[in-house]
Order: structure tokens, then C-alpha cells, then sequence
């Protein structure tokens, strides 16, 4: 079994605070969940794909190392413009997860249809994370999976080269990436698969609607007609080109620099058409005070300067949750988040992680069972913790704007999604974008 990643040295980093209303119109890199999938789809395809407009970052990297160490072609020397040529999947291979969630629930049930000893490990926060019901799953299937019993990683796959497939049940009340990583794979088994949750609600359903959106793009029969059920017809994935937008949670940020400051921030780039979010995130920010439009310039949101707080249930958007905390710390009214027990196995324990760093900056929150409630009062200066989690440090930007001496002990964690985001966010906060 390899050893986890070795850890990279922290970068800290003064969070810049806004001297005037920022107004910039940024080009952001593209959606590290839409680049997964299309690596993915790619991977198992019958044809060559092409990615336009790739996420280049270290979850991103980690996939394409993932399924090149399966046998996959995967070029990325283009930054605009990855190939993917689908191999026969072999092992013995290794598979670094790093901390990214994608890698970990999407590659075991590829490894089960390759022929050979796939072995899994990654950061030590990545044996963390929930895998459980994933485990569980494939064993279901017939695929020979190797796992400490608290069913995490580290993991061996015993790859068959072929599985038969059928119907699976498990709790993906968790992670809805235990759904889509199954999915993803469904129609390459033998009788395809169907896959049916039983337990709490599964989270992020935005983020199965497009895995079952890029599915029936590459020529995949799926129904999704009963709630909680998936079922997906045997059948060959088509190669084709997939155009992958600007990644909309990276781009929160941005877009709270314009409620926190009185400014504007455009996202270039942005599609007529979005499988992200979109209507979600317009929604919190216009309640949070801000203005959001879509032109043919991109996805503009304005903000006035005020920031109302706000009582939302984030389990479809849960990755927003870190920078939403940040905002509601800067408001005219208290917030209450809710449904998002499940961030306690994202990144790091968000819920405690946001509730421990904002209390030392001075802020009133509490942390509840599935969210936190947040009474704005004046913060102050101070380290803030980011436990290698990006939206961690994205969190403390936002709280940076406004409050002078918000020291992020580790930016680099930012690497994960979005390597360019310190520089970004000094040209943004600077008004040279
Ligand atoms: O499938 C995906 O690309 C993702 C699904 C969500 O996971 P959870 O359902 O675990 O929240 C989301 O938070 C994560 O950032 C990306
Ligand atoms: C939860 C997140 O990532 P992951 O894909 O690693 O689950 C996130 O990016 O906020």
C-alpha cells in the first residue's frame, strides 16, 4: 500500500483588504466537476474525447494521473485543450487521491473494471472521508475490494477486468459522489446498473443532475425518473468533445467581493445553459442583497454594500457553505444554515473548522448539528486555520475585505481547485483585473 502524499510546505498569506468597491470582470479556470466527469466519461469511452477549457489543479491533475495509470491515453501539455484516447483498463496500478473526493469515489468502480491490483491512498485527511457505502456497493457487485474495516482508505481493487452489474442499495446520504461514481461507470457493466438510495437525503443534488446530464451526452440511457433510484442501460459511452464551463463555486468569492464592497465582478465565460447551480447561487446572493444577471458579457453580480443575513438550507450547494459563513459574518442580521450535517466529512470538518477560526477572529456562531448560526459582530485580525481545506482560504479572503490582518496560515491549500486564486484575488482586490 503506498504511503499517503507527502504534505507541500504552507504558504501563509495576508488575506488584502478593499480600500474601495471592487469592479473587475474576471475569466476564472474551469469546473473541477465538470472536468472530472468528462475524464472519467472520456476514459471509458469507445472513441477519443477532447476537453475544452480543462481545470488544470490538483484534483483535476490527480484524475487524469488516476486513469493514466490505468492505461488511459491522457494528454494535457495544452492548457486550453486535453485528449483522451480510452485504453483497455490495466493493473497493477496505484492510485493517489490526494484529498479530492472526485478521485476517491469515482476511480474504485472504474478499478473494478480493469484486469489487475489497483491500490488507493492519499493525504491523511483523505482516509477520513466517508467510502463506506461505496465499499460496500462494489462488494455487492461481486468486485473484490480490500479495506480497513472502518471502510476508508487505504484500498485494494481486485479488478476482474468485467463486472456483471444489477441493482445495488446503499446509504449516499453522505456524499452524492458515492451515487455519481457509480453511475458513471454503470453502463460499461455487463446488465448495466441500478442503483437505489436508501437513508437520509443524499446532498448536492445539482451535482447528480449533471452526472446524469454528461451521462446521456456521451450516449448513456439513464433513468431517473423515481426519486432516489438511478437506473443506467448497458451500452457504449460515445468519445465527443465536452466544453467545460467556469467553475461557479471557485467563482463565489469573486462574487462576494461585489456584496461585501458595493462592487460588480463578472464572470466571463459564463454558458446560456449551465449544469452547475446557477439558479441556487443567484437566489442566496439576491436574498444576501446582491444583483445577479446574465448577459452576453457573463454572469454579473452587484452588490450595494450591505449584506443581509439569511436562513437557508445549503444541502443542494453544500460546497458554498464556507464562503456563505464568511458573508453572513458581515451582515445586518444574523444567518442559520442548515443541511449540511455531511460537510464534516468534506475537506476537513467544515462546520467545526468555520465555528473554531471565525471565533478566534472574534465572531459570534454556533455550531449546530448540520449547520451554524451565525450572529454578526465585529471581527478582528488573527491567524485563521485553513486544516488543507481551499474553501477554508477562499472563506478568510471574503472575511479579509473587510477586516485588516486576517493571516491565512496556508494558501496553497488553494491548489486543490483553483493554483491561481492568491493572484487573482490580489488583482481583484486591487482593481486591476
Ligand atoms: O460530484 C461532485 O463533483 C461534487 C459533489 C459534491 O459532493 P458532496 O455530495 O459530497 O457534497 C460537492 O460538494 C463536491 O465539491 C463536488
Ligand atoms: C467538497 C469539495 O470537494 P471534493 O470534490 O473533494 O468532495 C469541495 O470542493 O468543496
Amino acid at each position: 500500500m503506498g504511503n499517503p502524499t507527502v504534505t507541500r510546505p504552507p504558504q501563509p498569506w495576508t488575506a488584502p483588504t478593499a480600500t474601495e468597491a471592487v469592479t473587475a470582470a474576471v475569466r476564472l479556470p474551469g469546473s473541477k466537476s465538470l472536468t472530472a466527469r468528462a475524464l472519467v466519461l472520456s476514459a471509458l469511452a469507445t472513441g477519443p474525447s477532447t476537453l475544452a477549457g480543462p481545470l488544470r489543479a490538483r484534483d483535476t491533475e490527480l484524475m487524469a494521473g488516476a486513469l493514466r495509470a490505468l492505461g488511459t491515453h491522457v494528454s494535457t501539455s495544452d492548457d486550453a485543450r486535453w485528449l483522451v484516447r480510452a485504453h483497455r483498463l490495466v493493473g497493477p496500478a496505484h492510485v493517489d487521491v490526494g484529498l479530492a473526493g472526485t478521485v476517491l469515489r469515482f476511480v474504485p468502480p472504474i478499478a473494478g473494471l480493469a484486469e489487475g491490483r489497483i491500490t488507493f491512498d492519499g493525504d491523511p485527511q483523505a482516509r477520513r472521508r466517508p467510502l463506506g457505502p461505496l465499499i460496500g456497493a462494489l462488494r455487492s457487485l461481486g468486485v473484490r475490494v480490500d479495506a480497513p474495516p472502518t471502510g476508508s482508505l487505504p484500498l485494494t481493487v481486485l479488478g476482474a477486468g468485467r463486472v456483471t452489474g444489477g441493482e445495488v442499495v446503499l446509504d449516499a446520504s453522505a456524499s452524492s459522489q458515492l451515487v455519481s461514481g457509480l453511475l458513471l461507470v454503470g453502463a460499461r457493466f455487463d446488465r448495466g446498473l441500478v442503483v437505489r438510495h436508501v437513508g437520509p437525503p443524499v446532498p448536492s443534488a445539482p451535482h447528480l443532475r449533471m452526472t446524469v446530464q454528461m451521462l446521456r451526452a456521451a450516449g448513456v440511457a439513464v433513468d431517473d425518473t423515481t426519486p432516489d433510484v438511478w437506473a443506467v442501460e448497458p451500452g457504449p459511452l460515445t468519445g465527443r468533445g465536452w466544453e467545460i464551463e467556469p467553475d461557479l463555486s471557485g467563482a463565489l468569492p469573486f462574487f462576494a467581493a461585489a456584496l461585501v464592497t458595493g462592487g460588480e465582478v463578472t464572470l466571463q465565460g459564463w454558458p446560456h445553459h449551465s449544469a452547475q447551480p446557477i439558479e441556487q447561487l443567484r437566489a442566496l446572493l439576491q436574498r444576501m442583497g446582491g444583483e445577479v444577471t446574465v448577459t452576453a458579457a457573463g454572469l454579473t453580480v452587484r452588490g450595494t454594500g450591505r449584506v443581509h443575513g439569511i436562513d437557508a438550507d445549503l444541502s443542494e450547494v453544500s460546497e458554498l457553505t464556507p464562503v456563505l459563513t464568511a458573508l453572513a459574518m458581515l451582515a445586518d442580521s444574523p444567518s442559520r444554515f442548515t443541511g449540511v450535517a455531511h460537510i464534516r466529512g468534506h475537506e476537513t470538518d467544515r462546520l467545526a473548522a468555520l465555528a473554531r477560526e471565525f471565533t478566534a477572529l472574534g465572531a459570534d456562531l454556533t455550531e449546530a448539528p448540520d449547520g451554524l448560526e451565525i450572529r454578526p459582530r465585529p471581527l478582528r485580525g488573527g491567524v485563521f486555520r485553513t486544516y488543507h481545506d481551499h474553501r477554508m482560504a477562499h472563506a478568510a479572503a471574503v472575511a479579509g475585505l473587510a477586516v485588516p490582518g486576517v493571516e491565512v496560515d496556508d494558501v496553497g491549500c488553494t491548489s486543490k481547485t483553483m493554483p491561481e486564486f492568491p493572484a487573482l484575488w490580489s488583482e481583484l482586490v486591487t482593481n486591476k483585473s
